[in-house]
């Protein structure tokens, strides 16, 4: 019933307006699955390799499409993904490009959702998923990579941990959102958006940290429930010659441990994504074990969704959570695998997006499907509400 009947690849346009791969995916008995890769700026050193989507989609075409069409059935996703590693043979999907994976591994597993007649989240996590939902990690203000003359933490991202459902949370991000611009306005600051539709000021990232205290406390007081805020730093941008670089000022890494450890008590940060460069799982264990049991500290560009560098961080005690990006790794499977990993050593695994997104709501469906505690993907902005709007639809269709 599964069996593939058909792969097609093409060029799609995403958030950045640079080309992205698509791929469709069909099945013997009419089963459609449709999914495109997205694509990080801020990119870690060991991800796997995202090829120029016309290379990508050739050599996917030659290598991969042979493979998967009546030779493998979408419903089973460990055999599309096993086919897609035979058909690349490299441990990065240099050959074929994690993007033409990606799109494939995400559009296959739609695929054999449409069959089963499952919601996607269902399909990939099992009858009993559909209970938890994660809390959406909201970008409000942000810098770095995703914007220029912003701040030097990329992400300042709210967390309303206190929310009764899912569509609360959603629509409290937006209001941290909304009340950060008026601070903004008040303070007299003109601000464009970054990437993913956070405010981009020409701030500092002390004044950052105040806007976003303030306009998280405003809507917590608004809405009576607890919202709290993270970061993500991605400090691995930052680092150079063996010091971060805050502007025109540097932190050795010693201070650079400290500094984070005095916001994470100042501001009762929940979450930090990347405090240290994507090399110093040492630095990473340090902070871990300073503030790791009242924060996340998250490895993003540290772990690349990869089991083998995730297990040498569970070794020296590098972080208590894993950031999941499928295209980071190349196929749900692996990114299913990294989970697992995590959760059995006591790790929180976060579902993530990247800052060139498309419309494609996989995502969503991982997130649930895993369990995962937070979701990070954005709060406005049409290709980031496409994910939003689809946890709202699960949370119904799951009630
Ligand atoms: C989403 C992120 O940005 P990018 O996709 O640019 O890596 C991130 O760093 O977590
Ligand atoms: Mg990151």
């Amino acid at each position: 019933m599964t069996r593939i009947t058909s792969v097609s690849l093409r060029r799609v346009l995403d958030s950045r307006g640079n080309p992205t791969v698509e791929a469709d995916v069909l099945t013997e008995s009419g089963g459609f699955g449709r999914a495109a890769a997205p694509s990080g700026a801020s990119t870690g050193e060991y991800e796997a390799i995202e090829l120029p989507p016309t290379e990508a989609i050739a050599a996917a075409r030659r290598h991969a499409v042979p493979r998967l069409v009546d030779e493998v059935y979408a419903g089973n996703q460990r055999e599309v993904d096993a086919a897609l590693r035979g058909a690349d043979g490299t441990e990065d999907f240099s050959e074929i490009g994690a993007n033409s994976a990606v799109a494939i591994s995400m559009a296959a597993a739609k695929a054999g959702a449409d069959v089963l007649g499952a919601p996607l989240y269902q399909h990939l996590g099992g009858a009993f998923r559909g209970e938890n939902f994660p809390t959406p990690l909201g970008n409000v203000i942000g810098g770095g990579e995703h914007a220029k003359e912003a701040t030097n933490i990329q992400e300042f991202l709210a967390a309303p941990v206190g929310a009764p459902s899912v569509s609360e949370a959603v629509f409290a991000n937006a209001q941290v959102h909304a009340r950060a611009s008026e601070i903004l306005d008040e303070r007299g600051i003109p601000a464009a958006k970054g990437d993913e539709g956070a405010w981009a000021p020409a701030v500092s990232d002390e004044e950052a940290f105040e806007i976003m205290d303030e306009a998280v406390s405003d809507v917590e007081d608004d809405l009576g429930f607890e919202i709290r805020f993270g970061l993500d730093i991605a400090a691995s941008e930052m680092f150079e010659d063996g010091v971060y670089h805050y502007g025109d000022e540097t932190k050795t890494p010693d201070e650079q441990i400290d500094y984070v450890a005095e916001m994470v008590d100042e501001y009762d940060l929940v979450y930090v994504e990347d405090p240290l460069d994507e090399n110093d799982y040492e630095g990473f264990a340090e902070l871990t074990d300073r503030v790791g049991d009242r924060t996340l500290i998250c490895g993003d560009d540290l772990f690349v969704t990869n089991v083998d560098r995730l297990s040498e961080g569970i070794d020296v005690g590098a972080a208590n959570s894993i950031l999941i990006k499928p295209n980071q790794i190349g196929t749900l499977s692996d990114a299913f695998d990294a989970v697992e990993l995590a959760s059995r050593n006591g790790m929180d695994a976060v579902i993530s997006h990247r800052s060139g997104e498309t419309e494609d709501t996989t995502i969503a469906h991982l997130a649930v499907a895993t369990d995962a505690p937070f979701i990070k993907t954005g709060t406005v902005q049409g290709e980031r509400t496409a994910k939003l709007n689809e946890l709202i639809r699960i949370a119904d269709d799951a009630a």
